[in-house]
């Protein structure tokens, strides 16, 4: 099928499952997503970032994306702009085919993201093209510091920033932040907030970055095979199951895909030094991947089997 926009299926899923938004960089990540897509009959987003469209060029990515749809014409497939950071980009990736983009003003003052923000929709909206705004900033919660209520996402300015930009989506800070170490202490995240934010945007698709679980067993692996990357911890998974009930519709996950691939690698590398064929270690890789979105889609999301 052609590519879909996320509205469709975040209208599906809303309150009863989330719809995962991997990031994609090079073939071998975009064909271990949709593999698993494939098996597990779940609807997918491929999230592409700017750092994304510089490192794989943009033209080489939209083929690759046309020939998932190909590939797995069963699967609903979106794909969405991460982080957006300036009009250019949005508008560039919209006229490239994108279904949806975000478009990350909430480093601004809440009255500059709120202009920038309904400036994309406007644009985006008129090409049928849907948008994810952002409101809060991410930052994890260190042990020392009790909570900084100033980057959380307050539940009043999120219902106007929804109600003036038109945005399609929301993506929210209720303690989760990018990366592999997301806690100090113990993971936590601001439930009631979550809950104040759904009731006061009720049916309303809110975002999840930062979303990462940071799996132990690629922890391990990474660090016994020559990695280093310390006590990297991410997001319990019963809390993203939560957060999936609670409003949460996209959950966002890079992190975890690139500690799938790191580890796999490295044990390859460790384990068979004689080898230098690309496809022993990207294809173990890319199959790594399958295996880790598939356990998303099944044990975390809750997106198997709905298509
Ligand atoms: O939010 C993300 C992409 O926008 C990814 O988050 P992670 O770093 O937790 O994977
Ligand atoms: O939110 C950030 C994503 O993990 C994308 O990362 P990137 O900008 O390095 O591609
Ligand atoms: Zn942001
Ligand atoms: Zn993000």
């Amino acid at each position: 099928m052609p590519l879909v926009r996320t509205d469709e299926l975040f209208k599906k899923a809303y309150g009863k499952y989330a719809i995962g938004a991997f990031n994609v960089n090079n073939m071998e990540i975009l064909q271990g997503v949709i593999d698993a897509a494939k098996e597990e009959r779940s609807p997918v987003i491929l999230q592409i970032s700017k750092g994304a469209r510089n490192y794989a060029k943009l033209v080489y990515l939209m083929k690759l994306i046309e020939a998932a749809t190909q590939d797995a014409p069963e699967v609903p497939i979106a794909v969405h702009l991460d982080h957006g950071d300036s009009f250019e980009l949005c508008k560039e990736v919209i006229d490239a085919g994108f279904t949806s983009v975000m478009i990350d003003g909430s480093h601004l003052p809440f009255e500059e993201n709120v202009a920038l923000t309904k400036k994309v929709v406007e644009y985006a909206h008129s090409k049928n093209v849907v948008v994810e705004g952002e409101l809060g900033k991410l930052q994890g919660i260190e042990e020392h510091v009790v909570s900084n209520e100033a980057v959380y996402t307050d539940p009043d300015k999120a219902v106007e920033f929804v109600e003036r930009t038109g945005v399609d989506s929301l993506a929210i800070a209720i303690g989760t932040s990018h990366g592999a170490y997301k806690f100090k202490g113990e993971p936590k995240l601001d439930f009631e907030r979550l809950q104040e934010i759904a009731r006061k945007l009720p049916n309303f698709p809110l975002v999840l970055h930062g979303a990462s679980s940071v799996l132990p067993q690629y922890v391990e692996k990474i660090n016994k095979y020559g990695g280093n990357i310390g006590d990297a911890k991410g997001v319990p998974e019963d809390m993203l199951r939560k957060a999936t009930t609670m409003g949460i519709t996209k959950i966002n996950i890079d992190t975890d895909l690139r500690l799938a691939m790191t580890a796999t690698i490295r044990e390859i590398f460790a384990l068979h030094p004689e080898e230098f064929d690309p496809r022993k270690y990207l294809g173990p890789a890319r199959d790594e991947i399958k295996n880790l979105v598939k356990h998303k889609m099944r044990d975390v999301l809750g997106s198997s089997n709905t298509i």
